[in-house]
């Protein structure tokens, strides 16, 4: 496969965030983000405010909890949450993405950008996870329920180094995808007639796992072992964080057929649509396949994934397709990712 020159684009968000900042540039803004949703399903951005101090912070978390013991990770292991929260450490090799899907009876449907030319190919997914969640209460209505409930932290790590620095950033990322759901909701075709506030209902108590990711430097490396393997996100909008001075992230671009290395920008979030968004939007948003590779060298990243509210019916707003609800559709698509270990949303 040939690597294109492409690059995705960067957008500078500081004109929307700046009270003096004219109306003009904040359109410019919104454009950008259109533009770059609209073509590639991914952008890197800048001027976002959040300092780097909180960007390294986060990476110092993810390598304190991935030292830690075997033992005390599986302390804290998928299996040990509650219901179908899915939360905690997920050990390497859990999820498998397979080239050559067809829907399954669970699918809602199977968008055409999830089939893929080439079918032979096995990837499988390298790295390790430990996944937060909205902090739901063990005696609250709707614990247990798919990605609802209270999150696992291992004992060994102190509250103040750990368990409150990740929500800290958590809610960092909440602020931002609020700002960029706004952005994209004013990006919408005007043709189409909605108010700009028409994705909203999204973050009305939104399921957002937030996945602390590892990938462990390899020596020997299969040519169909990938870190992630090529796969859409589910949700509506990704906000990612890369490790400075690390690669592997890459994008397919379809009018090129190649995959575009993602760059790691300095002080910089990769933003990416999800599956959600794509239908939703009638594929306006683009929610874009991309992979990790692995390499000889250890990376860290963390995935900021916004479900969205799982109850709420979306419909395509193009009028191109049936209503589904969130939840269905998310929950549907991680199993199918799970294959047999589908048991743990059980
Ligand atoms: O680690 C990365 O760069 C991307 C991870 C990813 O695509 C995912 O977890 O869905
Ligand atoms: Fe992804």
């Amino acid at each position: 496969m040939t690597i294109s020159a492409e690059t995705i684009p960067t957008v500078d968000l500081s004109p929307w965030l700046n009270p003096d900042a004219s109306q003009e540039a904040k359109d410019t803004v919104v454009k950008a983000v259109s533009n770059a949703c609209s073509t590639y399903g991914f952008f890197n951005l800048v001027g976002h405010g959040i300092p780097e101090k909180a960007q390294n912070k986060i990476f110092e978390c993810s390598k304190e909890f991935f030292d830690l013991p075997l033992n005390e990770k599986m302390k804290v292991s998928v299996d040990k949450s509650l219901g179908k929260s899915y939360r905690g450490y997920e050990p390497s090799r859990i999820q498998t993405h397979q080239e050559g899907l067809l829907p399954d009876t669970k699918e809602v449907s199977l968008p055409n950008y999830l089939r893929r030319e080439d079918k032979a190919s096995v990837n499988t997914h390298k790295l390790y996870c430990f996944i937060t969640g909205a902090e739901t209460p063990a005696d609250h209505p709707d614990v247990g329920k798919f990605s609802t409930g209270p999150n696992l932290w291992p004992g060994t790590l102190p509250y103040e180094d750990f368990r409150q620095p990740v929500m800290e950033y958590r809610a960092r990322m909440l602020e931002l995808v609020g700002i960029l759901i706004k952005i994209l909701g004013q990006g919408l075709p005007k043709a189409w007639g909605y108010s700009p506030d028409v994705l909203n209902g999204i973050l009305i108590n939104p399921s957002i796992p937030m996945r602390l990711l590892h990938y462990a430097p390899e020596t020997n490396i299969d040519p169909r072992q990938f870190g992630v393997g090529d796969h859409t996100d589910f949700g509506c909008v990704s906000i990612l964080l890369q490790q400075a001075n690390t690669k592997g992230l890459e994008v397919w671009y379809p009018s090129t057929k190649t995959w575009i290395p993602v760059p790691v920008v300095e002080n910089a979030f990769v933003i990416n649509m999800g599956d959600t968004m794509h239908r939703w939007t009638g594929g306006h948003y683009r929610s874009a396949r991309h992979r990790v590779l692995i390499s000889g060298n250890r990376r860290y990243s963390v995935a900021f994934f916004l479900n969205g509210n799982l109850n709420l019916k979306i419909k395509p707003l193009d009028g191109s397709g049936e209503e589904a609800s969130v939840g269905e559709h998310i929950n549907s698509r991680l199993a199918h990712t799970l294959g047999n270990n589908a048991t743990y949303l059980k």
